[in-house]
């Protein structure tokens, strides 16, 4: 079981959110995957993991265990099993406390963005210099959306969200509201009605440009499907662009100042969930990471 503790070898980092910009369905696999364009930036707002080494063989303790999500099956630990099945060394163990902010089942990455931490945190305590190469790879086993964070850059993102070329979009601060449902995203995958046909477009490499004159094809079939994302579309839109990410259920906003972030976000209706926080272009994973190492 777990030895002393020691806080000058705990350390905490960050889960960063992800925004999908826009996405666009280009194509279907012949495995039924859908290929994909889409760009992602983070988010300054996300979930902490805090990681605190332990004496013992291949424990892996995460806590407190999400509601609904067995610990075998989150992708914390199955990221940390991964891990030790890539070294020779005997198993190591750890403990991982989760600060869970991030909606659940929002499009905005949690999940992903945890198993990214994970196989980034466990690399560095377990000293286990695995590449990010690596380490994207292993991320691509566990959900289309780790290798983005793993890497930690913001990127146009094309394949299943697999192959990144780094941009750079404006900053800008986000309303991003949760409407209270949850949406899966294989049924959003497998409407009849769903966009599949969009052309392929090229972005120039370091993109920097304004990416609200691109769609989301997930936006009108999720629209029809869930009256609560379209009441938050409506609401939103009043102020400018209002997107939906990956396939839902958050809806955001896009502004260029903090201070007209929190003036929309005041004078939303009661009832409304969600966060303002500021988009960025490299990870606050990675900033976190180079100021431990
Ligand atoms: C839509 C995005 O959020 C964009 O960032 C992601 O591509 C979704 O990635 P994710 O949440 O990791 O999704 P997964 O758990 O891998 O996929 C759930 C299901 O959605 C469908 N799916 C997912 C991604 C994709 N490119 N094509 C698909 O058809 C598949 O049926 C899959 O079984
Ligand atoms: N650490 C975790 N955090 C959140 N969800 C997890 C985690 N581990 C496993 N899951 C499972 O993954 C599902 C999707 O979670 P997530 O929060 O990443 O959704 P999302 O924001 O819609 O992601 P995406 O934008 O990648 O589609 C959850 O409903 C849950 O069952």
């Amino acid at each position: 079981m777990a030895g002393n503790r020691d806080p000058a070898v705990i350390f905490t980092l960050p889960a960063p959110a992800k925004l999908n910009l826009f996405l666009h369905i280009t194509g279907r696999r012949s495995d039924g995957y859908h290929e994909l364009q889409t760009l992602f930036q983070f988010l300054e707002h996300g979930d902490d993991l805090t990681f605190e080494p332990m004496e013992g063989t291949g424990e892996i303790i995460l806590e407190p265990a999400l509601p609904d999500v067995p610990n075998e099956a989150n992708l914390i630990v199955r990221a940390a099993r991964l891990l030790q099945q890539e070294t020779d060394q005997p198993l190591r163990s750890v403990r991982i406390t989760l600060t869970k902010r991030l909606p659940m089942g929002g499009g905005v990455g949690g999940g992903s963005s945890d198993a990214a931490t994970a196989l980034l945190g466990l690399n560095h305590l377990w000293q286990l210099h695995l590449s990010i190469d690596r380490l994207a790879e292993l991320g691509l086993q566990l959900g289309a959306d780790v290798p983005v964070f793993v890497r930690g850059f913001a990127a146009f993102a094309e394949g299943v969200g697999e192959v990144l070329t780094p941009v750079h979009p404006p900053e800008d601060w986000f309303v991003v509201l949760k409407p209270d449902c949850d949406i899966n995203t294989g049924l959003i995958f497998s409407q009849e009605g769903l966009t599949r046909d969009t052309p392929r477009i090229t972005i120039a490499p370091a993109f920097e440009g304004d990416a609200s004159r691109y769609r989301n094809d997930c936006e009108d079939i999720v629209l029809k499907l869930y009256p609560e994302v379209r009441k938050s579309q409506e609401w939103l839109s009043q102020f400018g662009p209002a997107r939906l990410t990956g396939t839902g259920a958050c809806i955001f906003g896009r502004f260029p100042t903090e201070s007209k972030a929190l003036e929309v976000w005041a004078s939303k209706p009661s009832g409304i969930n969600g966060f303002v926080t500021r988009g960025v272009n490299r990870s606050p994973l990675h900033t976190k990471l180079t100021e431990l190492e």
